[in-house]
């Protein structure tokens, strides 16, 4: 292999260069064909190809080909808490995991409210030049969920906001929640939401049903999800607005949103990997590790969300990668944080609970894991398709190779994987942004 053939500049646009991905199949369709990305873009596909002199060759040695994947909901924690994620360390965890570009949360401290926080996620994202940081704005000042964030200055900044959330929380006052509706309609911006009514989880940590009430852990209902997510459907129809629900968890809420999308109202949703594959069974021991918001649920809601994903109800795959310390996951199961890391571990996931069981093909793994979340949140250089004159955003599958999950090997300044010694039936080779190999061979370049 050569020297690397480019690097992301400050401005994040590709410098000269060129990378050739030999023998990879564009969305595991017919035979092994040659990419050539120059200068950004894809310029030839074809069994054989012109090598530009001095080109980084990456051998895909038959795996996928797939447009680089797109995360709605990451954590990165910076500014604030760089001890458990750092803008550096989670852009490395993206390019691993095959994203080209992924959308940071508010819920830092202090508060992503204003455009100084904003921009300077996106400069920082920048300077490490591995992925696309996007910066979401929080909605409401503080997240306190009582004044509306300055919306107009985030969306108007170098960091161009255009998902605002306060995630973490629920904006729960209906009047809030639909001021910044209408907010948002005029900005042309998302607003992401928690779907959390506070009023029906005070205390709970886990789902309630059967296990939690065997365990004596306070129950999380359904319907602390549901409630939120037909209430804020009928605020963005009478708005007009579009609204998306950050991590959907539960049977019912896929039931509301085919409801909702029937109507003509415009909600787009998200399931986390671990919603797809994990249950509470495996709070059976008081595994903190297993602790996350909104709950792991029961099987015929993991079996729900992948019909919905299947069938496009649910509209795609986002990780909420959320690092945190060892001493804050490994205390008593009601005190330790809920959250845990997922940017590694999605695609082999994706394989595992869609791919493998026959519920998705690689052109549905490229809709829900890279067009679609480009689409809801309309960025026009990222899940595109991979054709000449395409940006050279790419992701190559190894679906025969696979690993076992280590939590102190992956990237993340954090290991909370629920994954543990786990094995992962897919490996991502390489990801390239715009023409520049950001990880290959398991090691990320930068
Ligand atoms: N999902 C979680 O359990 N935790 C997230 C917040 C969130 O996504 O609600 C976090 O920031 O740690
Ligand atoms: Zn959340
Ligand atoms: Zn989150």
């Amino acid at each position: 292999m050569s020297a690397h053939a480019g690097t992301a500049d400050a401005t994040g646009s590709a410098r000269s260069g060129s990378v050739v991905l030999h023998q990879v199949r564009p969305y595991g369709e017919g035979d092994p064909v040659d990419v050539v990305v120059t200068d950004g873009q894809i310029t030839e596909i074809g069994a054989t190809v012109t090598v530009p002199a001095g080109a980084e060759e990456i051998d895909g040695n038959g795996g996928i080909l797939l447009p680089g994947f797109v995360d709605m909901h990451t954590h990165l924690r910076e500014p604030g808490r760089e001890d458990t994620e750092t803008i550096r360390s989670g852009s490395r965890a993206a390019a691993l995991g095959g994203y080209t570009a992924v959308f940071a949360m508010a819920n830092t401290n202090p508060v992503a409210d204003n455009s100084t926080i904003t921009d300077n996620v996106w400069r920082t994202g920048r300077e490490v030049g591995l992925v696309d940081v996007h910066p979401v704005g929080a909605v409401t000042v503080g997240l306190k969920g009582e004044q509306l964030a300055e919306m107009g200055m985030m969306a108007a900044g170098v960091g161009n906001v255009r998902m605002f959330s306060d995630d973490g929380k629920c904006v729960h006052d209906p009047l809030i929640m639909r001021r910044a509706l209408e907010y948002a309609k005029g900005l042309g911006v998302l607003i992401a939401q928690h779907a959390e009514e506070p009023r029906l989880t005070v205390g709970a940590i886990a789902h309630e049903g059967p296990t939690a009430a065997r365990l004596g852990l306070a129950g999380w209902p359904r319907a602390a999800e549901e409630s939120i997510v037909v209430r804020d459907a009928l605020l963005a129809r009478d708005a007009g607005a579009r609204v998306h629900i950050c991590h959907a968890s539960t049977e019912g809420t896929v039931e509301l949103l085919r409801w909702a999308k029937d109507q003509g109202i415009s909600v787009t949703a998200e399931v986390t990997p671990h919603h797809l594959l994990l249950t509470d069974a495996r709070l059976e021991g008081y595994d903190p590790i297993n602790k996350v918001n909104p709950p792991l649920r029961e099987e015929r809601d993991t079996l729900a969300l992948r019909q919905a994903l299947a069938d496009g109800i649910v509209d795609c795959v986002a990780t909420d990668h959320a690092p945190h310390a060892s001493q804050e996951k490994c205390c008593e199961f009601s005190a330790a944080k809920p959250g845990m890391l997922g940017l590694q571990t999605a695609l082999p996931i994706v394989v595992q609970t869609l791919v493998e069981p026959g519920l998705l093909d690689w052109r549905g793994v490229a809709r829900v894991m890279s067009e679609r979340p480009a689409q809801i949140v309309g960025l026009t250089d990222q899940g595109r398709p991979i054709a000449v004159g395409e940006p050279g955003n790419l992701t190559v599958v190894d679906p025969d190779t696979p690993w076992v999950v280590h939590g102190d090997e992956l990237a993340s300044l954090s290991s909370n994987t629920p994954y543990e010694a786990m094995s992962m039936p897919a490996t991502i080779t390489a990801t390239v942004l715009r023409g520049v190999v950001t990880a290959a061979g398991g090691q990320a370049r930068a």
